[in-house]
């Protein structure tokens, strides 16, 4: 599962003309000045220069090119730290082992450890000359141009290629032996069979005779005429020019051939791509240059000869003579003088060659903004996927990704750009949720998780489930309440959480969960905001304390505090602890310090994670609000869990053994810390917007000591919380829908509890059995006994007096009223 899926057609709606931007002045303005609707501002204190208007003309006739704006240019900040090999995850904003390994500060016992001698991401090009120009995108992240560009997409590989196409290549650190990459050709090795030698440099180990689905994408453009577009990285060593950016989009290109070659002794295939629009000089062209000509479409062509071996045709391209480049022809590179890799070029035909484009640039290098008629046209609220997609910034020409939920701020030079977001109402919201609602429990895998029988509990139905270890000692359990439409339509209830949730300012930022800052930083798939006391493990981020949360939050609070605690007195679940552990002793409830409230536009998720750090309490519970979802639980590889942990990268090579949708208003409750231990969860929402908040106990005493005080100040809730103290909705009012007239503003009648409709009675006389069970007399006036009894101990009350009531209630005469 990733975070962001890659539109298979590459496409991006964009269904009106680019927004006007005006100027503003940045320094001191607060004022957002409204744009077509949108709203955009530059927060850079110091590039005070008005904003330019964006470009208004494309001017090539193959309109790939804009003029840029030319003012507000910063160079983005570039931190030299990475690691190799992006890899898109969503992934969760708590504890992630491999992440851990990579924040965590280098300990006095790894300080003598060999570290790589240069980060994966280098500037290989410091030496080079200037560039007669400036790309017209860029960006310094990958993350940012995957997020952002339509052609580009490929968070690991050099190609991205969608339907058996290539739309986009990067020509970055890996630089094959016969590379090529001037101004307006670029030769570049696109097979596989690489592998890191003991320096970390990618190397050639195998023979690659087939094509692979890549080397076919490339054939499938040249034969269907699909313009590629060219990003180069500054860890490109054979960039004619020094590059502006880390990553910098050339133009597009056109694929003229696609060939077989040998590479360190092994079979690898290789592509030559040409750059479409010759008429106009590119901008990374060296100054020095006396390359800029215009095309001469008359250049000689390499010839093409036959194999008389295999009868395959292959193009004369090397400067050693012609050799079939037929990889299954015994004659494969053979030349007539064999042939020295180090040495073996290209002859100038082929690369003076230049081949006429006569295929369709549909899409433009830079994307234009969303605009609010784009909002408008697409019925739209703002939360949907094409939303969630970074923008190129007016300002600075910068990929940008959203990192905010309601606006775009640019990472590179700070300018606001802001569409109007609606707030989505709850019957949209959950339009294809309602479909699942009978069936709580998607699956279990096998019969190890063990299934309890439903329950009624204040209003809700309740599902328990207990997770064993691998011996089969049950070691946790997870509990969904389910709610309904009469839990849900109540005053406070989870209609009014979801409506005040979207209306309240909470914040939500997706943050890095991979070294901020560099290239390979990656963020959330989700958005987050952090309440009471602090949350900051894996992933960091702001965390206000609980007297500064929306009521939205204190409310979901106490919902979540009845059921967390609710979960941790059924007899039935604790018989079934006992089934397997006779010792078994269950970790008594802590409340809850702390409130994670998590949104997801559409197509968020958050993937595979625990929450077991050593920080937290035993309970987790989560209330979801909007559109349904799926949570699985998996057994995490490296357990013994389905059989033995298997080699190499274990994460995710065990099956779910539970799924659970979740859906408006339910209340999933985890208790245990070995589950944590054992499994990991993930939740992929279904529909168009769902929040989740989610509340811990984070135990003061493991913080460090400078952390405490405040910890325990943050997660105090506020004065008048009581009046939200929530019960399950076991008395609660129950609510009828008039819905006489559809087009009418349904009316929402309150009334009595005795009113209600049988079903509802029957549930809430069970639920009442289950949760009350009524002391007698004599127990009540023995616990007023024994509570006398200790306050007198510790000195609160009156000794005489409370004798006295003592002497009275324990005398067998006094007759009690009940009776
Ligand atoms: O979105 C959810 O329901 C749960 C989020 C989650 O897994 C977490 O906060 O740990």
């Amino acid at each position: 599962m990733s975070s962001d899926r890659i539109t298979r057609s590459g496409k991006r709606a964009c269904l009106a003309a680019e927004a006007e931007i005006l100027p503003i002045d940045t320094a001191v303005s607060p004022v957002t000045p409204k744009v077509n609707g949108s709203e955009f501002t530059s927060r850079n204190s110091r590039d005070s220069t008005p904003l330019s208007s964006p470009p208004s003309s494309i001017v090539s006739p193959f309109s790939s090119v804009r003029s840029s704006p030319s003012t507000g240019n910063k160079d983005s900040l570039i931190i030299k730290l990475g690691i190799s090999g992006d890899k898109l995850a969503a992934v969760s904003p708590h504890r992630i082992e491999p992440l851990r390994r990579i924040l965590a500060p280098i300990s006095p016992s790894q300080k003598g450890q060999k570290q790589p001698a240069e980060p994966y991401h280098s500037n290989a090009l410091q030496d080079k000359p200037a560039p007669i120009g400036k790309p017209t995108v860029w960006a310094a992240k990958r993350q940012q141009l995957c997020e952002t560009l339509p052609y580009y997409k490929a968070y690991q590989s050099a190609a991205y290629t969608s339907e058996g196409v290539v739309y986009g290549f990067m020509c970055d650190k890996e630089v094959g032996v016969r590379d090529r990459f001037d101004d307006q050709i670029l030769i570049s090795r696109i097979g596989g069979g690489r592998s890191q030698d003991e320096t970390g440099k990618m190397v050639q180990t195998k023979d690659q005779v087939k094509k692979t689905a890549r080397v076919l994408a490339f054939e499938q453009s040249k034969e269907l005429k699909v313009p590629v577009a060219i990003i180069a990285g500054q860890g490109n060593s054979i960039a004619p020019s020094k590059m502006p950016h880390y990553y910098n989009v050339l133009d597009y290109f056109h694929v003229t051939d696609v060939w077989a070659d040998v590479n360190n002794g092994c079979k690898t295939w290789m592509a030559r791509m040409e750059k479409i629009n010759l008429y106009e000089p590119s901008w990374w062209s060296p100054q020095e240059s006396k390359l800029r000509s215009y095309p001469d479409f008359a250049n000689p062509e390499a010839r093409t000869l036959n194999c008389q071996i295999c009868g395959v045709g292959s193009k004369c391209i090397y400067n050693q003579g012609w050799a079939c480049l037929n990889p299954e022809c015994k004659e494969f590179f053979q030349f007539a003088d064999g042939f020295d890799d180090s040495t073996l070029d290209y002859n100038s035909d082929f690369l003076n060659e230049r081949t006429s484009f006569n295929g369709y640039i549909t899409s433009h290098l830079s994307p234009p903004l969303l605009t609010e008629e784009d909002l408008t046209a697409m019925h739209a609220y703002g939360i949907e996927e094409v939303f969630k997609k970074g923008i190129v910034c007016p300002s600075c020409q910068g990929c940008t990704r959203r990192r905010d939920w309601a606006f775009w701020d640019c990472e590179n030079c700070g300018a606001r750009y802001q569409l109007p977001q609606r707030p989505v109402p709850i019957a949209d919201a959950t339009a294809d949720g309602s479909k699942v609602r009978d069936s709580p429990v998607k699956f279990i895998f096998g019969n190890a998780v063990r299934s309890l029988n439903p329950q009624i509990v204040g209003q809700y139905k309740v599902y328990d489930f207990v997770l064993p270890d691998e011996k089969g000692v049950n070691i946790g359990n997870i509990r969904i309440y389910k709610s309904n439409a009469f839990i849900n339509g109540q005053v406070d209830g989870p209609d009014d959480l979801f409506r005040e949730i979207q209306e309240a300012d909470c914040g939500l930022k997706r943050n890095p969960v991979r070294q901020k800052g560099a290239v390979g930083e990656i963020l959330t798939s989700h958005w987050t905001a952090n309440w009471g006391a602090p949350y900051k493990f894996a992933v960091a981020q702001i965390s206000k304390p609980f007297s500064e949360a929306p009521a939205v939050v204190i409310k979901s609070l106490k919902r979540m505090t009845w059921a967390g605690e609710r979960a941790l007195t059924d007899d039935a679940v604790t018989q079934e602890f006992l089934s397997t552990n006779p010792n078994y002793a269950q970790e008594a409830f802590t409340p809850f310090n702390e409130v994670l409230s998590l949104g997801y536009f559409e197509k968020s998720d958050i993937d595979y994670h625990d929450d077991g750090e050593k920080e937290l309490g035993a309970t987790v519970a989560t209330l979801s609000l909007g559109c349904s979802a799926t949570m699985a639980f998996r057994p995490k590889g490296k357990n013994l869990i389905q059989g033995p942990p298997q080699k190499g990268n274990m994460k995710g090579t065990k099956k779910d053994v539970l799924k659970l949708t979740l859906e408006h208003g339910d209340i999933m409750v985890m208790h245990g810390r070995e589950i944590q231990k054992l499994y990991d969860h993930a939740v992929i929402p279904h529909g168009k917007v769902r929040f989740a908040l989610t509340c811990r106990h984070i135990r003061p005493e493991t913080l460090p000591q400078g952390e405490r005080a405040y910890a325990v100040s943050a997660g105090q809730l506020p004065l008048g919380s009581e009046r939200w103290d929530y019960d399950g909705d076991l008395n609660a009012m129950h609510i009828d829908q008039d819905l006489g007239d559809l087009n009418a503003t349904p009316v929402v009648r309150k009334t009595r509890a005795s009113k209600a409709e049988p079903a509802v009675r029957k549930s809430r006389a069970l639920a009442l059995a289950s949760v009350v069970q009524k002391p007698t007399a004599e127990e009540l006036k023995s616990e007023l006994v024994d509570q006398m009894k200790t306050r007198l101990q510790a000195g609160e009350i009156d000794e005489e007096a409370a004798t006295e009531v003592i002497e009275t209630l324990q005398a067998p005469q006094v007759k009690d009223k009940e009776e």
